[in-house]
């Protein structure tokens, strides 16, 4: 399904367009009161704006009520009937949408079972974890079968051991799925979306290719936001095949060979020399310093290393001692310990920004 959304809300400043492709993932990102969950609710009919268009494939959702709509939006909050078992809550979509009780959960069970809650299916509401909880939730979201998925900060209350996990788990079901996510969290954009888009102050300002528009921002948000050194490239089984040579780091998740992968480094964590440094179980990315700049109290270095830009914050003491210039060439080294690989969610051509 195809999500075309246009929309105009004069009092929360907004005015936005953009088109979200049949299938794709997309991550909606900004600053607190940027307007992201505004545009969720309108997509899911739960605001009328004064002017907005919202179309999956070729019909009209503006006059729909929001149960007619086929959108299914997920707030950080599970919201689970809490009378009802894990079981019963999600065959509750099944069931409203017309089928039979036997069918009903059938289709409940099964979408549990994705979710790796076959387990807790008797369970109350109040007897599961925050986690538990919210793959309930998931699970009941997709049960209806949904023709948009929108998910508002998924994880924001799930606790942080828990989140790669059911980060995994909601790649596998948002597959091939018209999703969008609000997300704080690069990892999880990363993760779940093949395009983010940044909304600031109502309007769009960066759409592009995940990996991109957090490599390389061009808004100060995602600068912000990003501080990681992002390297796009291809699990090899034991390393990261990238531009700037192989990469090692600590898989958070089970990858698998040839799927595409990132690696995550923050600044802090990377050094400088200016020899080629050697050493078994560190990265070393070499090319020319393209920016000193003063962040705080460090200086961050970046280097272009065969097209990938990349970033080390080290003291001024140690920029002075190194007497680093812009043009020097530099080799900026991490240990791959300090190094995350994250599987990135499978790129595919962004759908064409209608209204830009
Ligand atoms: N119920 C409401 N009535 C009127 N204005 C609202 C309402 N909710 C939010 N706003 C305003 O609309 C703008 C966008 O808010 P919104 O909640 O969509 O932002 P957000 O990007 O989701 O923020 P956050 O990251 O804090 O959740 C803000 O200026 C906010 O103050």
């Amino acid at each position: 399904m195809t999500l075309d959304v246009r929309a105009i809300v004069p009092d929360r400043g907004l005015d936005i367009a953009f088109t979200v492709g049949d299938g794709e993932t997309v991550a909606l990102m900004g600053p607190n009161g940027a307007g992201k969950s505004t545009v969720l609710s309108i997509i899911a009919g739960l605001i009328r704006p004064t002017s907005s268009h919202v179309h999956i494939d070729d019909r009209n959702l503006d006059r729909e009520p929001p149960h007619r709509r086929g959108v299914a939006l997920l707030s950080q909050d599970p919201l689970l009937f809490p009378h009802l078992s894990a079981a019963d809550n999600v065959a509750f979509a099944p069931r409203a949408a017309g089928n039979r009780r036997r069918t009903a959960r059938r289709i409940g069970a099964d979408h549990l079972d994705r979710l790796g809650m076959s387990a807790y299916a008797s369970r109350r509401p109040r007897e599961l974890s925050g986690g538990q909880a919210q793959r309930v939730a998931i699970a009941r979201a997709l049960a209806a079968d949904p023709r948009v998925v929108l998910l508002d900060e998924p994880f924001a209350a799930i606790d942080a051991e828990s989140r790669p996990h059911l980060r995994h788990d909601l790649r596998k079901v948002l597959a091939g799925r018209t999703a969008i996510v609000v997300t704080h969290d690069v990892l999880d954009a990363l993760a779940l979306a093949t395009r983010v888009i940044v909304l600031e102050a109502g309007r769009i300002v960066e759409d592009g290719p995940t990996a991109e528009v957090l490599g390389r921002p061009r808004s100060a948000f995602a600068a912000g936001l990003a501080g990681f050194n992002i390297v796009p490239g291809t699990w090899t089984g034991t390393s990261v095949a990238t531009a700037a040579g192989e990469l090692y780091g600590t898989p958070t998740e089970d990858l698998t060979p040839d799927s595409p992968a990132v690696v995550l480094t923050r600044p802090g964590a990377v050094s400088v020399f200016l020899e080629p440094a050697h050493g078994s179980m560190r990265n070393h990315l070499t090319g020319p310093i393209r920016v000193l700049e003063p962040l705080g109290d460090r200086v961050r270095v970046r280097i272009d290393a065969s097209g990938i830009p990349y970033a080390a914050d080290i003291t001024p003491a140690a920029a002075a001692e190194l007497a680093l210039r812009v043009g020097a060439v530099v080799t900026l080294s991490v240990k791959a310990t300090e190094t995350m690989v994250l599987a990135e969610a499978t790129p595919r051509a962004s759908a064409p920004t209608t209204g830009l």
